[in-house]
């Protein structure tokens, strides 16, 4: 076990628009957890597809994992745990999340498509098309029970959603983790 391992870090994941940033920065918060944000660490290729409507595929995720686990090692040697919000649809790319040092937890905002398309369409300034999220869904493989992680429903309000996504992450943020809870 190496000095970092202690560290845990916090995906949150899920389809676009279903409410990865407003929980995570809600997370990290509560916890006091050094935040990334997914869609930022995306190369801008990845994002110029996004924006013309066209999905990525697993060739384009593939550095975009790298450069979040990478993140994720580079906090733990410096002893944070961390939060992030990253898509991370299939167990393959979740693969590569595990590859970082420390303990990877999934938290899967999870719900109806029409809500979070209800959602997306009303939010401003985003380059993400609501057209893609049938690719979303088809592509998305929820937790298997080897995982580390939990499911949290995205129908209620953002209070009740973080609340319960709080609730959750506190079970796996021990005092071993050095997190205050
Ligand atoms: N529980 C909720 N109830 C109502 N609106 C919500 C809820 N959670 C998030 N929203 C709103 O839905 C929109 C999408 O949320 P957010 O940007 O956090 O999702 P995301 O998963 O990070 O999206 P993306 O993957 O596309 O970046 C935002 O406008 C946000 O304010
Ligand atoms: O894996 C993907 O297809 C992407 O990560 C998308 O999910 C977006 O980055 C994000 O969610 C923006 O809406």
């Amino acid at each position: 076990m190496n000095a970092s391992t202690k560290n845990t870090h916090l995906v949150v994941m899920g389809v676009s628009g279903t409410g990865k940033t407003t929980v995570a920065q809600a997370l990290a918060r509560e916890f006091n957890l050094e935040f990334a944000e997914g869609d930022d660490l995306h190369p801008q290729a990845n994002v110029d597809k996004m924006s013309a409507g066209i999905p990525l595929n697993d060739h384009d995720r593939e550095p975009w994992l790298h450069t979040i686990a990478q993140w994720m090692t580079s906090e733990a040697q410096q002893g944070q745990n961390t939060v992030v919000s990253c898509s991370a649809l299939k167990k393959q790319y979740r693969d590569i999340l595990r590859s970082a040092a420390g303990r990877v937890v999934f938290v899967h905002l999870a719900g109806e498509k029409e809500i979070i398309a209800e959602r997306m369409k009303h939010r401003q300034g985003h380059f993400m098309p609501v057209s893609l999220l049938d690719s979303q869904y088809e592509t998305l493989e929820a937790l298997t029970d080897d995982e580390l992680g939990f499911v949290v429903d995205i129908a209620g309000t953002k209070n009740q959603v973080i609340a319960d996504a709080v609730t959750g992450a506190r079970t796996y943020l021990t005092a071993e983790s050095g997190v205050a809870s």
